[in-house]
């Protein structure tokens, strides 16, 4: 990945209608970077998107590319280009013509039109389909249609808005792969808005987790999965138990009614905090020899593990296991001190 930014939000404010949306956001976006804003429905990820592609003004605040201020640069003279979820095609033009539109409009010549439409349809596994209309395509192979044609006029920079989110998930899948593919192989920019975790951490270089207007965290994937900032990240990204806890002092945390070892330190004493524990965490041991015990309350098969819910200390655990225990057998559960995520408390939003 290029240490270089390519795209530079300033202090952006948005507002709808009088109401805030995005509320002074910084981000750096590196050249070549698989980039993913992730976060729950309205939290501002199309809007961030529509800023970068020029189709909503903010408010304040500045909008740079490649170290230039591009406020004032209409859409269409940004070097970047959309996909959206839903594809937009032409319904009377065939597959060729769609992927040529730009190109045509530019005035290009036919034998260059010719050759960047063919190398754009054999990026997309689209060779041999320039004839179909588009109607008689499925609705993967319609998106990739729009991928070829959001890419013939070689954009430095691709934004894509939940663009699988009309396929079905098994289609979904093989298309988080190829578009990973398909921006390795042209070495640009992607940036890709998801509420779905699970995509977010399987394409994305940096993940970009946002929550009412306002970024929680940027990270790689294994950065945002093992070390979230917070509660909200942590619940956000994977499933977690989110208990209240107390730091002691450095390395001792309280939560659950007796005190553990951890790896954290320079929280204030008595400090409160929230203990974020991973289901597949927490190790499942006879009773006598847990650091807690609990009741088991469900447990389903999952395929690769089991999920339990156990009662312990008054919470509801989720515990991830390959063992299975029977609802109302008592197990103890082991926490090592390196699997004890201790989080600031969130203010109360
Ligand atoms: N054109 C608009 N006019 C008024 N309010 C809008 C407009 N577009 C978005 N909003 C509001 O701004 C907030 C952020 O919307 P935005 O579309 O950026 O969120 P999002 O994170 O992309 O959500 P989703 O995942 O549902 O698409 C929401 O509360 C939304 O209702």
């Amino acid at each position: 990945m290029g240490d270089n930014i390519i795209i530079c939000l300033k202090d952006i404010v948005v507002e709808y209608d009088g109401e805030r949306v995005l509320e002074g956001l910084n981000l750096n976006i590196h050249d070549k970077e698989f980039v993913t804003f992730l976060g729950p429905s309205g939290c501002g990820k199309t809007t961030t998107l529509r800023i970068i592609g020029g189709f909503v003004d903010p408010l304040k605040g500045d909008v740079y590319f490649e170290g230039k201020r591009i406020n004032d640069l209409p859409p269409y003279k940004r070097p970047v280009n959309t996909v959206f979820q839903r594809y937009a095609l032409f319904p009377h033009l065939n597959v060729f013509e769609n992927v040529a539109f730009g190109l045509r409009l530019q005035k290009m010549e036919e034998k260059i039109i010719k050759e960047r439409v063919q190398e754009m349809l054999a990026l997309v596994n689209l060779k041999g389909y320039e004839k179909r209309g588009v109607n008689q395509l499925s609705g993967g192979q319609q998106q990739r249609v729009a991928i070829a044609r959001a890419l013939v006029n070689h954009p430095k920079v691709l934004l894509l808005d939940e663009p699988l989110g009309a396929l079905d998930l098994k289609l979904r899948k093989d298309m988080q792969i190829e578009l990973k593919r398909i921006q390795q192989s042209l070495g640009i920019t992607f940036i890709y808005v998801t509420h779905d975790q699970e995509e977010a951490l399987t394409m994305s270089d940096t993940v970009v987790v946002m929550k009412d207007g306002d970024i929680q965290q940027i990270g790689t994937p294994v950065d945002i999965y093992n070390e979230p900032n917070n509660a909200f990240v942590a619940d956000f990204i994977g499933e977690s138990n989110i208990l209240d806890g107390v730091m002691c002092k450095d390395f001792l945390v309280e939560f659950a009614g007796r005190e553990f070892v951890c790896v954290d330190k320079g929280f204030k004493p008595k400090e409160r905090i929230d203990v974020v524990v991973r289901p597949e965490d927490i190790k499942v041991v006879p009773p006598i020899q847990g650091h807690i015990s609990g009741i088991v309350e469900s447990i389903i098969f999952k395929g690769v593990h089991y999920e339990m819910i156990v009662r312990a200390c008054g919470y509801d655990w989720m515990i991830h296991s390959t063992v299975a225990e029977k609802p109302g057998d008592t197990i103890g559960m082991v926490i090592n001190p390196e699997d004890i995520h201790i989080m600031k408390k969130m203010e109360e939003s």
